[in-house]
């Protein structure tokens, strides 16, 4: 059977949804429709439930209430998992981890075939598309251990761009990211967007991004306080307590890992 969603289904459909952790709802009462194509910011102050809100597009956050639907399927049911793509917060990599750039991305385009399946030419060729987009052509067989931090969260980037996602999920890609690396994310997202795929940013700093990212969608103690024009949102946003995030990313996502699960997963430890 197909997971192709029925013609003009939008990209993401929130029907008074709660998301959470073990049984405590953090996300309340969501109302929220992204059609495909869109390109759409998500804001709020620290422990708003930004993060809470795109783990449970990606079935990461129990969905305690409500509907959540993910390219027109109800979340978790979408059987080909390369379709979302995600990047998750800042990661830490450590030397222990000895691949390359182009195997760490190759691992992006495997979340697509399945992880049994060996890459085809068009596979590889997807890999090396991947790594040219963030602008990494010269340290395809470079360790990415060996890489600044914003290489290295341009390297996720290709992870997820790999799979050619119909719908990337990106939490505070900019963050800690000098400005070239923001800006060659920026024309990432401003190519990918054109092309079709659906955007969804976590962040606290829409700035750099404000260029493709024209709707946003404020997040405050869980619960949408605005959608609508970027250019408006800041007048809804919480002053003061922007920060970056910590530098690591949540156990159960490792560089070396497939970009994307949509298991729904119910427990609370471990995550953070
Ligand atoms: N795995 C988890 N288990 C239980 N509670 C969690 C978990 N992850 C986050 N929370 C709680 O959910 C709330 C919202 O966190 P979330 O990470 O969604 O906020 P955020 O808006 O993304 O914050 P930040 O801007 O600091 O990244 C916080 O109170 C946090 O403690």
């Amino acid at each position: 059977m197909s997971d192709t969603p029925p013609a003009g289904a939008p990209a993401i459909r929130l029907r008074r949804a709660t998301i959470g952790y073990g049984d405590v709802p953090i996300v309340r009462d969501v109302d929220l429709v992204v059609g495909a194509g869109e390109a759409v910011a998500v804001l709020g102050s620290n422990g708003s439930g930004k993060t809470t809100l795109a783990r449970g597009l990606l079935g990461l956050a129990a969905v305690l209430g409500g509907e959540v639907e993910v390219l027109g399927a109800p979340v978790g049911g979408l059987r080909e998992r390369g379709r979302v793509g995600y990047v998750p917060q800042r990661h830490s990599i450590s030397g222990a981890v000895p691949a390359t750039v182009r195997e760490i991305v190759g691992v992006g385009r495997l979340a697509r075939l399945g992880l049994l399946r060996r890459l085809r030419p068009v596979d590889r060729t997807a890999v090396t598309d991947a790594v040219a987009a963030v602008g990494l052509a010269d340290r395809l067989d470079h360790a990415v251990a060996a890489l600044s931090g914003g290489q290295q969260r341009r390297v996720l980037v290709a992870r997820a761009l790999a799979a050619e996602p119909e719908l990337l999920i990106m939490d505070e890609p900019t963050a800690g990211v000098d400005a070239a690396n923001q800006e060659a994310l920026a024309a990432v997202l401003t190519r990918i967007s054109a092309a079709g795929t659906t955007v969804v940013v976590v962040t606290h700093e829409a700035a750099p991004l404000a260029g493709v990212l024209s709707r946003a969608v404020v997040v405050d103690h869980g619960r949408v306080a605005y959608d609508g024009p970027l250019a408006q949102a800041s007048a809804h946003e919480e002053p003061g307590v922007h920060h970056h995030p910590p530098d690591r990313e949540p156990s159960g996502y490792r560089l070396d890992q497939p970009t994307v699960t949509t298991r729904p997963r119910r427990t609370s430890d471990g995550e953070r």
